[in-house]
């Protein structure tokens, strides 16, 4: 085998209102390079990859191998060596990326030729979800459901935006921030909630950056419930406001948060962010538009 690279960006998700939906890749990557071996070793070259796990059970062989067994084919061992920029946990698409770069990994090797809607498909039944898959598959800004059973999506253009990430320090897992969630929401509450987030998803697709940052705000599937958890939510959201910013969500899961500005508005706020919250990592990002990618 030819030895070859994986590089797999993170992804926001929901962009508020589009819960479970919504997702924007970002310049944040994962690189994994794969070369031949007689047993599955891995090396982990970067603070942001879990603990090491035994190879075979690490998640992205266990995308791989599911990929591999789901077009009945063996998948034979790798090296695999990591790096990631990606923080764990943090609402920035982790594991998306780690199952997609597993989905690379076995469509490589076994010559799958996978198209990225059958990566999708996949990758989506593994994570639960399309909304991070989605844009780790295919880069850029994606709106995707999972209807009867099968992921659908429509790519929107690229933003004409940048973003700001305020990560705190702490993680918060997908699964516990789910847990806050309402089972149950009311025909009032579902209709008011879909509606602002076919607003979202319009003034998106328009070009309306203004409209959609105050769709973005007015979440009511996901961040009503999940704000408590977040201590300084109103802060940033209002030092972003204050800089610019069209609007300013959850991201993912969070406890990380993402504002929406203007080209070249975002150092003034990484600024302001680091000032008063230093122990956030705040980082301006930009869509990415290519998704996974190997060589
Ligand atoms: N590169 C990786 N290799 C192996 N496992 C990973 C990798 N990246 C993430 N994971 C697994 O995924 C977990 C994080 O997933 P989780 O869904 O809780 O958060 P996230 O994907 O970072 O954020 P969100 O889904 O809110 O955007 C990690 O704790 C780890 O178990
Ligand atoms: N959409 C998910 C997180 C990302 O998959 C949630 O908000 O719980």
């Amino acid at each position: 085998m030819t030895p070859f690279r994986i590089v797999v960006p993170a992804s926001s998700a929901n962009l508020g209102p589009g819960f479970d939906s919504l997702g924007l890749a970002l310049s944040l990557y994962l690189t994994v390079d794969v070369s031949a071996s007689d047993a599955w070793e891995i090396e982990q070259h970067s603070a942001y990859l879990p603990e090491q796990v035994d190879a075979y059970d690490h998640l992205i062989v266990s995308a791989a191998r599911e990929t591999a067994a789901h077009w009945h084919e063996q998948l034979p061992p790798c090296h695999l060596s990591m790096q990631s920029d990606i923080p764990l946990a943090r609402g920035l698409g982790s594991s998306a990326s780690a199952i997609v770069a597993g989905i690379e990994l076995a469509d490589r090797v076994c010559c799958l030729s996978l198209t990225a809607d059958e990566k999708l498909q996949l990758g989506a039944s593994i994570e639960g979800h399309p909304d991070n898959i989605a844009p780790a598959v295919m880069g850029g800004l994606v709106i995707s459901a999972a209807a009867d059973g099968v992921a659908e999506r429509v790519l929107l253009p690229v933003p004409d935006v940048e973003t700001v990430l305020a990560i705190p320090g702490e993680a918060l897992t997908t699964e516990a921030a789910r847990d806050v969630l309402p089972a149950v929401y009311t025909r009032e509450q579902a209709a008011s909630a879909s509606a602002i987030s076919n607003v979202l998803v319009a003034a998106l697709a328009a070009g309306d950056y203004a409209r959609a940052g105050r769709m973005m705000e007015q979440d009511l599937f996901h961040e009503p419930y999940r704000q408590a958890m977040l201590p300084h939510y109103e802060t940033i959201r209002s030092e972003a406001g204050a800089h610019g910013a069209y609007g300013t969500v959850i991201s993912g899961a969070g406890p990380a948060m993402i504002s929406f500005l203007p080209e070249g508005k975002g150092d003034s706020l990484v600024s302001r962010l680091q000032d008063r919250l230093p122990d956030y990592q705040v980082m301006r990002l930009k869509p990415d538009p290519n998704g996974v990618l190997s060589s």
